[in-house]
């Protein structure tokens, strides 16, 4: 039975990569095909210089004369100039071949690995994704898929022409002399039992290497992430001096495994060394007691070298073999690590936009609970506000409404279903979503604004950006809509992402309005400007709102009161101030001890 994709975990990272991509294998045997012609080309050479010799030495007995069945031994050498020229052609054209067959299929390999490794990881859960560097996922899917194309580029081919070398020469010479032949292979025995113990030897070594890059990487991301904090504390240096020391920990890593590695090359000579004295001076001493033909002698001095030579690429191929597998088995771990937060099968046709929270307990990781039994419900179409102080988990109920997480205990519900029961369309296809930290993608204002709807129109883009209040901005900017934000957004400020980011919730036309602190960077008068479009946006909308800025949410149909992830208080604003409770309280503080 064919082992499954699942079956065939890291710890054999090639057999899982040949498994995976079992659609590659007719392309992997032409590929083969055309190295094994290749190969029987590149040895005919040494084998014409043996026929030439015998022609001039043996004449009318030659071997070559007794298979054309020609006399002269001018015509004889002829027909071997003309084989020759045939066998380079052979030679030249099944080289290239090859090179385009196995080089292709290390691109697509690669490519295709990368990808799969790409959308595994933005499948992941975002809690798992905040639990390590950004800069590590980044590695596994970019250096390593290099480290692997590399080995599967260079490597595989050396691999298989140096198999094809021992196979092909060895035939010759067991026709040749099975004697020599012995003495010509003894190195042989001797290099595979080398390589075997470099490569337990080296496997933890390059395990490190790949950490080391890995660190480096999480540390680099992180660090230009944070240049604006660096500078401003002047930490340039202790970051240069931290930067230096993970530089440093991967460099020590992979000298380690240079020292290693490089060791198996004298050893490898030794060996060779060994059988090409051997074929030389017994195959000499069995010419001249007449045993074996010079020509032959020849052939076969040629083809030791031929046998051996290229033995000593070995250590360089293990050496990326090494590497390429230390890391196939860390993208093959990242393949295998499982997601947690999975869509259900269910479709709404529509989504009227009801949310409950029912006893819901929820935290991170292992970490202690951040939300105890929170019970909340928002009937479709309303408005309502999520307030309380830092740290009171306004965000974690956030996200457990777009199912960034699942509960540890209690439901959350739209529309009466479980969003555990709904599929991703459903779900989160009917919310837009502000988060506090906007993130824009590096193009134009538009695109960014019709991310979540990429068929919009101008007039539709427009239309979602004047009910953000973002149009001014938009129109003041030298090319409107075409205007190109980097990744960040950098050259847009605070406020003006946080308009784009609601236009491109708001183009969506979604059933609910998710805005986390989405208008906690803009002034009063642009904040009076987007509570007026929210209001007519909103309508027929449910809308979930967190601020902390109490004015923001006075309208909203309902106010939840936060504490220490429980709700404590929830009414209108005029209950609430009513109430002379927290909210109250923190009406008050804000206010300036204003009355309502
Ligand atoms: N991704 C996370 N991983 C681990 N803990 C988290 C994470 N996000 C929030 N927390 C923790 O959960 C608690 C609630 O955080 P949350 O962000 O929900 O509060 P908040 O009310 O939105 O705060 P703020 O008003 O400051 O945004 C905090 O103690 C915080 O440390």
């Amino acid at each position: 039975m064919t082992p499954t994709v699942e079956a065939v975990g890291p710890d054999q990272p090639l057999r899982a990569l040949w498994v995976r991509y079992r659609a590659y294998r007719g392309r992997f045997v032409a590929a083969l095909a055309m190295s094994t012609l290749n190969k029987v080309a590149d040895i005919m050479p040494e084998l014409l210089i043996g026929a030439a010799v015998d022609v001039v030495v043996r004449g009318d007995d030659s071997f070559v004369g007794d298979l054309l069945g020609v006399e002269s031994r001018y015509t004889q050498l002829v027909w071997l100039a003309v084989i020759n020229v045939v066998v380079w052609i052979v030679e030249s054209a099944s080289e290239y071949a090859a090179a385009v067959l196995f080089r292709g299929l290390a691109q697509s390999v690669q490519h295709d690995l990368r990808v799969d490794a790409y959308d595994h990881a933005q499948r992941l859960d975002l809690g798992w994704h905040e639990r390590r560097p950004q800069g590590a996922t980044l590695a596994v899917v970019n250096d390593d898929i290099n480290q692997l194309e590399r080995f599967l580029d260079v490597g595989v081919p050396a691999i298989l022409q140096t198999a094809l070398n021992v196979v092909l020469v060895g035939a010759v010479f067991a026709i040749a002399s099975w004697q020599l032949m012995v003495l010509a292979f003894l190195p042989i025995p001797a290099i595979i039992a080398g390589a075997l113990v470099f490569q337990r030897r080296l496997e933890p070594l390059y395990a490190r290497v790949r950490e080391g890059v890995a660190d480096l990487s999480g540390a680099l991301s992180a660090n230009l992430a944070g240049l604006a904090t660096i500078k401003a504390f002047t930490a340039e240096p202790r970051e240069r001096r931290r930067i230096a020391a993970v530089s440093n920990a991967y460099r020590e890593a992979n000298v380690a495994a240079i020292r290693s590695s490089a060791a198996f090359v004298p050893l490898v000579r030794m060996a060779i060394l060994v059988g090409f004295t051997a074929t030389l001076l017994l195959g000499g001493w069995a010419v001249l007691d007449g045993t074996l033909a010079v020509g032959l002698y020849s052939v076969l001095v040629f083809m030791t070298q031929r046998l051996l030579w290229p033995l000593t690429d070995v250590a360089e191929v293990l050496d990326l073999y090494q590497r390429g597998r230390a890391s196939v088995v860390r993208v093959l771990r990242l393949l295998q690590e499982e997601v947690q937060v999975t869509p259900g099968e269910r479709e709404l046709a529509e989504v009227g936009g009801a949310i409950e929270l029912r006893g819901v307990r929820a935290g991170y990781a292992d970490g202690p609970d951040v939300l105890h039994a929170v019970d909340l419900v928002i009937p479709a179409g309303e408005t309502h506000a999520i307030v309380g102080a830092t740290g009171s988990g306004k965000s974690t109920l956030l996200r457990h409404v777009l199912r960034f997480d699942d509960p540890r205990h209690g439901q959350v519900l739209l529309d009466g279903h479980d969003v555990r029961d709904l599929d991703w369309d459903s779900l989160r296809g009917s919310m837009g979503y502000v988060a506090q930290d906007v993130y824009l993608f590096a193009g134009t204002i538009g695109e960014n604004i019709a991310y979540g709807r990429p068929d919009a129109t101008p007039a539709q883009i427009r239309a979602a950006a004047e009910a953000a209040a973002a149009l001014d901005v938009i129109d003041a900017l030298p090319e409107g809509l075409d205007t190109w934000v980097g990744e960040r957004g950098v050259t847009l400020s605070g406020g003006q992402r946080q308009r784009i980011a609601l236009a491109r919730a708001l183009l969506r036309e979604p059933s609910v309005l998710v805005l986390d602190e989405a208008t906690s960077a803009v002034d009063n008068e642009t904040e009076a400007a987007i509570q007026r479009s929210l209001r007519t946006a909103t309508r027929g909308r449910t809308a979930v709102v967190v601020a902390h800025r109490l004015s923001t949410v006075r309208h909203a149909h309902r106010i939840w009161v936060l504490d220490a992830g429980r709700v404590v208080e929830a009414g209108t604003h005029d209950e609430l101030v009513e109430r002379g409770g927290a909210y109250a309280a923190l009406w008050t503080v804000q206010t300036g001890g204003a009355a309502l």
